[in-house]
């Protein structure tokens, strides 16, 4: 499928289209220009024809729609201009919003503009033009993962789930306290690629904040595929653990950053876990690999267990805070009615969305944990005014409104309004994402 859309010849032109088993996948076919794209505009190598089939399935496994912007006048010795000067790349995916329900995010990857291009306006007329046909469609949200925190927030995304990343010292002062159980074993690539899969799903099931994984991913985290090729990763390993009943219930891909590195570090690529007894028994498993100093990994949960299980909680240090889902609502009340509540009450939301989607005023009441929300007229009382992006923010309770308030982000008209925003969009548990797309 392609399209096209209008065009005065002194602006690119854009196209979109998606990919399937009857896509040219040789290097002169217009994916393989696009793909050379999108490696140029985040400063990767060129691409290997032989990659070209297998990365083809993986976006037709996806059900990726690709945007090319091309420069029908290009200067005398320009680089091919089959190749876009902006890329853009979207497709579906099921975001976990709490107490067992799910919604399809609109995803938005692989937004690069050339810097020939940049600031000419390639990136809004893109996500305009996509944001609009989402919501055409139905979906009640759009979400994305940001290589920077200042280019999606006028767009109305605001950060909805962080991530920390840790170093685990796993010298002789390391041990783990909780009571262990099961067995693990480390598992060859084949078998990795399914076993990870399957314990995936049984973590997007029951976490908040979860987006489902797209084909490569399993690919990746098993050694398949390397970061950068879909050719094998032999430094990766993998390992399961498996519960009491045999069921595997965790895994852990890592590799081992070298001997001229010190203290010697094992990183870990992938770690995901079904339960938090199984997320600790990794850890036993990583603090019992010899020669080994220290651990890192960049995607602990916010409210890690870890440090609570340590014998000595000194040895895990955090490095950092990052932003990994990016949410923006486009349809307040599917959102807003999609996600799981805790406690009952209500408020009214003003909502500001300068591109219009999610504009207006809402009554969002909770009985019984199920939600209404009813379009109100913008003469409604208010009970708190936001911009879309702080909704965003708001959606998962990954943040307080409160917080949001005290920020400047939010404005209430009572001390009241704002408890009652916390007790209703609070969730006992932080949302945890740890898929980046
Ligand atoms: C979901 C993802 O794929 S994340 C990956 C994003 N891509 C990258 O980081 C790759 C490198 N960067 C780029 O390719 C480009 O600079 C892009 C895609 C970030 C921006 O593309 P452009 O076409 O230059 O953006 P455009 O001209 O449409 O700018 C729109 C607005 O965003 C602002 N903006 C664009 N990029 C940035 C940035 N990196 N930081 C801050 N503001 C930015 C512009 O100033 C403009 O603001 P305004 O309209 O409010 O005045």
């Amino acid at each position: 499928m392609s399209t096209q859309t209008q065009t005065d010849s002194a602006v690119p032109r854009i196209e979109t289209f998606s990919v399937d088993a009857d896509t040219d996948t040789s290097p002169d076919g217009a994916l393989a220009a696009w793909f050379e794209g999108v490696s140029f505009g985040f400063h990767e190598g060129r691409l290997e024809a032989e990659d070209l089939p297998k990365l083809a399935e993986a976006h037709a496994a996806d059900g990726r729609v690709l945007w090319g912007a091309y420069d029908d006048n290009p200067g005398p010795h320009a680089w091919n201009p089959r190749i876009p000067v902006a890329t853009y790349g979207t497709m579906v995916n099921s975001l976990n919003v709490g107490g067992g329900k799910f919604l399809d995010a609109h995803l938005i990857t692989a937004v690069t503009v050339r810097a020939t291009h940049r600031r000419r306006g390639l990136l809004r007329r893109m996500i305009t033009e996509d944001l609009q046909g989402a919501a055409d469609r139905g979906h009640a949200l759009a979400a994305l993962t940001a290589s920077e925190a200042t280019i999606y927030g006028r767009f109305g995304f605001g950060t909805a789930t962080h991530t920390t990343s840790v170093e685990v010292d796993v010298r002789e002062r390391f041990a783990v306290t909780s009571p262990s159980y099961g067995r693990i074993e480390v598992v060859d690539a084949d078998a990795a690629v399914h076993l990870t899969q399957e314990i995936f799903a049984g973590f997007h099931a029951r976490t908040l904040g979860s987006i489902g994984r797209q084909y490569a991913y399993a690919r990746r985290s098993s050694g398949l595929w390397g970061e950068e090729r879909p050719q094998p990763d032999k430094a990766l390993r993998t390992a399961v653990h498996y519960d009491d009943d045999g069921r595997p219930d965790a895994f852990v891909s890592y590799s081992f950053a070298g001997w001229d590195k010190t203290p010697y570090t094992m990183r870990v690529k992938d770690l995901v876990a079904v339960s938090e007894a199984a997320y600790l028994e990794l850890w036993r498993y990583l603090g019992s690999l010899d020669l080994i100093e220290r651990v890192t990994f960049t995607m602990a949960s916010v409210s890690d267990p870890l440090p609570w299980a340590l014998a000595d909680r000194r040895c895990r240090e955090l490095k950092s805070d990052e932003d990994v889902l990016w949410l923006r609502i486009l349809d307040p009340v599917a959102a807003l009615e999609a996600r799981a509540y805790e406690h009952d009450g209500s408020v009214v939301l003003h909502v500001q969305d300068p591109l219009g989607h999610a504009h207006g005023a809402f009554l969002l009441e909770v009985r019984g944990g199920k939600a209404d929300v009813m379009r109100l007229g913008a003469e409604a009382a208010v009970g708190l005014d936001m911009d879309v992006a702080a909704l965003g923010s708001l959606y998962l309770g990954g943040v307080t409104a409160s917080t949001l308030a005290s920020a400047g982000r939010i404005r209430a008209n009572s001390a009241d309004v704002l408890e009652s925003a916390d007790r209703l969009f609070a969730h006992s548990r932080q949302p945890y994402c740890i898929t980046h797309f």
